[in-house]
């Protein structure tokens, strides 16, 4: 008995023994492994042309800070000048020494101008020659319940959110496949993946966001241009204070699940390792949400009944 106790207790310790020095090497080859991926997606960003929409604020001007101090040539959109101008200026004070940064260009146009898309597309090629990296952040949200907004009001959200990154990308395409090189990037929205009420066009717009941009990646992949969509939870923006309603005014409230957001600087952060990882489809969000995707999945039913119920409350809560 004693013997038994006694070899049972050598083995033990023989394969502690084995044991450590595997998991030191399994430890070590991945401590090695995050290290080679870390550095790739640095050299994949640093002194790649960059363009990102919607700078002027939120997201996209967080992005903008986090691509300029990884080095990135940023080519900065969104219709107010003097908002670029500013930032581009903060960007020219913050010190930033481990890699070269690059003053940015701005470029001005409304995303629901197609025209003028084509004219900014094409000064951007002038100007640069290529672009590496679209990342098509602007977006605008809206409330309101169908019944009573106005197809105007559809085909605004759906201009700047969907036509409008569709018709840029489209523009930078041509020059991305002759190089056989190229990344485009879509913001999207948790509400791509799920509807809630009161969002019918916001989330239409995301839904068909989605559904471009994986076609899109399947079509490109033959010439090696990645497509990635993000599709984040709330983040503490302007977003709701610029969302506009059913007759098209501004909503102008700041909502208390925007101001209870992400911080935009973290969301970035994401971005930008999203981006720098060539990830094809990410979610950045809380665990509700991410379950609220599988349930609208796998029980339809009760996601349908839980939104029904939503909408009677908001709605209810509206009338009181
Ligand atoms: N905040 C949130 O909770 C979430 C946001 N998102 C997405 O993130 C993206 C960025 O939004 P966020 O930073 O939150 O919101 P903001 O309102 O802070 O920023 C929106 C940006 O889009 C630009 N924009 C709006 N309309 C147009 C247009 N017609 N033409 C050109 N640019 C335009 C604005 O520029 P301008 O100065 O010209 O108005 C602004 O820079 C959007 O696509 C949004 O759907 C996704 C999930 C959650
Ligand atoms: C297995 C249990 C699952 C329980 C799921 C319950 C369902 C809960 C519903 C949760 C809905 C989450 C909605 C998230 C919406 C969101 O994050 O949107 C991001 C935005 O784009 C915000 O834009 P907005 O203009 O609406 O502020």
């Amino acid at each position: 008995m004693k013997k038994n106790l006694l070899k049972v207790r050598v083995m033990d310790f023989i394969t502690s023994i084995a044991i450590l020095p595997l998991l030191f090497g399994c430890v070590g080859i991945f401590s090695l492994f995050k290290l080679l991926q870390y550095m790739r997606m640095k050299a994949y960003i640093r002194n790649a042309v960059v363009i990102i929409t919607g700078a002027t604020s939120g997201l996209g001007r967080e992005c903008a800070r986090v691509f300029f101090a990884a080095g990135a040539k940023l080519v900065l959109c969104g219709r107010n000048r003097e908002a670029l101008e500013e930032l581009t200026r903060e960007l020219a004070a913050s010190r930033v020494t481990e890699v070269q940064t690059h003053k940015p260009y701005i470029v001005t146009f409304d995303l629901a101008d197609p025209g003028a898309i084509v004219a900014a597309t094409s000064e951007i090629l002038q100007c640069f020659g290529y672009v590496d990296v679209l990342i098509n952040n602007a977006g605008i949200s809206y409330r309101g319940a169908i019944i009573d907004t106005s197809t105007d009001v559809d085909k605004r959200v759906m201009e700047t959110n969907y036509f409008g990154p569709v018709a840029l990308t489209k523009a930078l395409l041509p020059s991305m496949i002759k190089r056989r090189h190229g990344h485009i990037v879509a913001i999207s929205s948790i509400q791509g993946k799920i509807s809630i009420p009161f969002r019918s066009a916001y989330s239409a717009s995301k839904h068909a966001t989605q559904a471009f941009f994986d076609c899109l990646r399947a079509e490109m992949e033959q010439y090696e241009i990645e497509v990635t969509v993000i599709s984040p939870g709330y983040i503490h923006t302007n977003l709701s204070l610029n969302a506009i309603t059913a007759d098209g005014s501004k909503y102008g409230v700041m909502d208390k699940t925007t101001a209870q957001g992400r911080r935009p600087m973290d969301v970035a952060r994401d971005v930008l390792a999203v981006v720098g990882k060539k990830k094809k489809d990410v979610i950045l969000a809380d665990l509700l949400p991410s379950l609220a995707i599988y349930l609208r999945t796998l029980a339809p039913g009760l996601f349908f009944s839980l939104m029904a119920s939503r909408a009677r409350k908001e709605q209810k809560s509206k009338n009181s």
